[in-house]
């Protein structure tokens, strides 16, 4: 279980987000929301460690952690503009960072990979460059990206903001086939028609009084 205790976040003195008590019980899909500009993404950074907080703290299954100096494989994200490397094939992208990070065999990374991407119909597409894909396509591709380092917690950030109403439903489809993958999926929406279709739990970032 991932729990935020207190988290507090400022910028330049200006407070975004106080006081944040949030508890994200395991494999369960819980869902950021609130209007534009509230603060959504910078909570999801600040769980990925790529924000300071300003005081407050994080537990992982009970035991406090710093996200920035945490192992991040426990916890992968998709973001918003999936931020795919251009000049790598899909297949590329996927097997880099267990080959280069994890140090797994290229031969085992490109199995587990085209395991993902025929799960996620994107076996054709595997030596395609991002820029040969639909939105759609290339959010798949950071989604396997994300999966194939097997998190425990996987964040998405605002994943229907670049897609049509048919994609959108079939990323809500998506969601809840990865239930079966026993992970917990944290997801950043100021969608609530989409929030309320996939999630478990709703948790409204409000402006802070
Ligand atoms: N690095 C930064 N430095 C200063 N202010 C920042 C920084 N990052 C975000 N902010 C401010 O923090 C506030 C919250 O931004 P954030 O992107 O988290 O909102 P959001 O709820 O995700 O919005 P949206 O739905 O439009 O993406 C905004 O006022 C933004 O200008």
């Amino acid at each position: 279980m991932l729990e935020l205790d207190n988290v507090t976040k400022s910028f330049n003195g200006q407070i975004i987000f106080q006081d944040i008590n949030l508890e994200i019980q395991p494999n369960t899909i819980l869902s950021i929301v609130g209007p534009s500009g509230i603060g959504k993404t910078t909570l999801l950074r600040t769980i990925l460690g790529l924000e300071k907080i300003d005081s407050g703290k994080f537990l992982l299954n009970g035991k406090s952690f710093n996200p920035q100096n945490h192992q991040q494989n426990n916890i992968g994200v998709v973001f918003q503009d999936y931020r795919l490397f251009p000049n790598l094939s899909v297949l590329e992208n996927i097997i880099l960072a267990p080959v280069q990070v994890q140090k797994n065999s290229r031969t085992k990374a490109i199995e587990a990979a085209d395991k993902l991407l025929t799960s996620l119909g994107l076996v054709d597409k595997k030596d395609l460059y991002p820029y040969q894909l639909s939105g759609g396509q290339k959010q798949r591709v950071a989604i396997a990206r994300a999966l194939i380092l097997q998190p425990k917690i996987l964040c998405y950030d605002e994943p229907t903001s670049a897609l049509d109403a048919d994609s959108k439903w079939q990323v809500a489809d998506l969601l809840e086939q990865f239930r079966t993958l026993k992970m917990t999926q944290l997801v950043v929406t100021h969608d609530l028609e989409f929030a309320q279709k996939i999630s478990d739990k709703i948790f409204k970032l409000e402006r802070p009084t």
